[in-house]
């Protein structure tokens, strides 16, 4: 079981609280008082650098966040969810998605089993089937090898595929590999538009397998390919992924297509498992398995190394700070690097469907913030965008600068200028420009001192903007599978702290709930009064449009 401890009862959650009030963290001085900051806030290791000194923070600071999480017992947190532990308490399950790229020995047991066997025969599946199409072995129905294969899912069930897809596209195979989640009939219209039912493959992606996008989309899919193929070619061009076995087979998929997975499991931690079938396509067995001890090599450096150089828990201590103390709603994360241009959206689930929650570990309603509002898009392009708001707006948004030393493709000067905007911006952020500074600035232009006056104000940046900056040695499975860890990592310190449950999702119920009954209103097309006047007004409008 996870500690339960209020983060606000803490000794030092009120020490950081007359810390903040105390102090105005102005990186200039900071920066001025001490030419060692960026040794002292920095962590190198041999795939990455992981430079934090850009935070407003001190060694005081650095110090109290570090009591806070000895105090929150963050330590036997991260032995019970490596263990086995049925962390997840509201809904009895284990958490442990780390098991799934734990290649040692160690047997770590589930209800008494230990569940090491059967996520190797699950992997082994996935290589001997992957091969099979990869090599054209696996042929359609009509005999030809399959040359594009269609993940449909939704959630924890396409945006980790589609982000490692993206990420991975240099490692690509000759498979294309696609993507329909949306239950907006456009999505699986144009991407079924350009493909032969003879040579594709459909995934389908579901934990429970009872998700309404993805079953209607796999039926509509079905129903796509049967105007080809027969029903007992289905099992050639149709695999499932999920843990409700007696639902793919009610379906209509053949047993030996079913790639298992567990309820310990979450959904939006599992493009680790069988879930990850799109990106073994996608890339090869070798790579996804590359991923995957990328991963486990965060894991082992979260469970060893000391708090004071632990990456994941750094970045979920400075969080926290800016969350809980700084006030900060959102939090930014902006990776210099186009192939990581689905991160941003993998994590928004990651991490707001983890830690957006209300009540803590002892069925309290919490009295403080938790989880931030995440966004980003990659750099450059959020430089002509939003970096407006950043620099010069009146909301404190700290960021993550993500970015590979190593570009995977040569291209005259680009990987220069890329890494060159990303010192830049991170420096600006940092250290802004003075109304001094501007004024001098404005002078040198030759116009008038009414001019200035009039201008100056608009040319001050403030600064003391907070960055993470992380530098990547370079772009491959395994760093990627590192990368993902981190921030898997950083969330779980971040909800073991704020003493909330991260691995449950009740908040996406209401919703489908409230879709089914509509849903059935629609359906029978009679005047809908059930609901609010807004309610029954949009519909009855819907009605008379469609
Ligand atoms: O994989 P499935 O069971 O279809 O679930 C797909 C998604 O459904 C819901 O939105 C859950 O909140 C997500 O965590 C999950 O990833």
């Amino acid at each position: 079981m996870l500690p339960k401890i209020n983060p606000t009862h803490t000794t030092a959650w009120k020490n950081l609280h007359e810390h903040f009030a105390q102090n105005d963290f102005d990186l200039r001085t900071l920066f001025l008082h001490n030419p060692e900051r960026f040794q002292q806030f920095s962590v190198k290791r041999e795939d990455y650098l992981f430079d934090f000194s850009k935070n407003l923070i001190d060694q005081k600071t650095f110090d109290l966040l570090q009591s806070l999480a000895a105090e929150c017992d963050l330590k036997s947190a991260i032995e019970a969810m490596f263990s086995g532990e049925k962390i997840n308490e509201t809904e009895g399950r284990a958490v442990l998605h780390t098991a799934l790229r734990d290649f040692s020995d160690k047997e770590i047991l589930v209800d008494g089993e230990n569940i090491k066997p059967a996520i190797k025969r699950v992997l082994d599946q996935m290589k001997n089937f992957s091969g099979n199409v990869i090599s054209g072995e696996h042929k359609g129905f009509s005999g030809k090898e399959i040359t594009d294969v269609v993940n449909i899912g939704i959630g924890g069930s396409d945006l980790g595929p589609v982000m490692v897809c993206s990420a991975l596209k240099h490692f690509k195979t000759r498979l294309n590999v696609h993507f329909v989640s949306n239950v907006d009939g456009n999505h699986i219209a144009e991407v079924l538009k350009n493909l032969d039912p003879e040579t594709t493959l459909f995934i389908i992606a579901s934990k429970t397998f009872t998700t309404q996008e993805t079953m209607t989309n796999a039926e509509s899919a079905k129903s796509w390919f049967l105007k080809s193929g027969k029903q007992d070619e289905v099992a050639k061009h149709f695999v499932a992924l999920s843990t409700n076995i007696e639902a793919v087979k009610n379906f209509g998929i053949a047993e030996e297509n079913i790639f298992e997975f567990w309820d310990w499991v979450g959904g939006r931690y599992s493009l680790w498992s069988a879930i990850g079938l799109s990106i073994v396509l996608s890339v090869g067995y070798e790579n996804f398995e590359q991923l995957l001890m990328g991963a486990n090599e965060t894991d082992i450096h979260f469970q060893t190394a000391d708090f004071k150089e632990n990456v994941p828990v750094l970045m979920g201590l400075l969080g926290i700070w800016y969350r809980n103390f700084f006030d900060a709603g959102t939090y930014a994360i902006l990776p210099y690097s186009q192939y990581l241009d689905r991160f941003a959206a993998y994590l928004q689930q990651g991490d707001m469907e983890s830690n957006g929650k209300c009540v803590d570990r002892n069925g309290e309603f919490v009295e403080y913030e938790t989880g931030p509002i995440i966004w980003g898009e990659p750099g450059t392009n959020g430089q002509h965008a939003f970096y407006q708001l950043i620099h010069q707006g009146t909301e404190l948004i700290p960021a993550d600068f993500i970015a590979y030393a190593k570009s995977c493709n040569v291209v005259s000067d680009h990987q220069e200028k890329l890494l060159a905007n990303f010192f830049a911006q991170t420096e600006a952020l940092a250290f802004g420009k003075t109304e001094e500074e501007a004024r001098t600035e404005l002078e040198k232009s030759g116009i008038s001192e009414e001019e200035i006056h009039r201008l100056v104000n608009y040319k001050v940046f403030h600064g003391n903007t907070p960055t993470n900056s992380l530098i990547i040695n370079e772009l491959t499975p395994f760093s990627l599978g590192q990368l993902i860890a981190l921030y898997e990592h950083k969330i779980f310190v971040q909800g073991v702290i704020w003493n909330i449950f991260s691995f449950d999702q009740f908040g996406v119920e209401l919703g489908k709930v409230l879709a089914g009954k509509i849903l059935s209103e629609l359906k029978n097309n009679e005047p809908v009064t059930t609901h609010d006047s807004s309610t029954n007004g949009l519909i009855k409008y819907f009605n008379e449009k469609k």
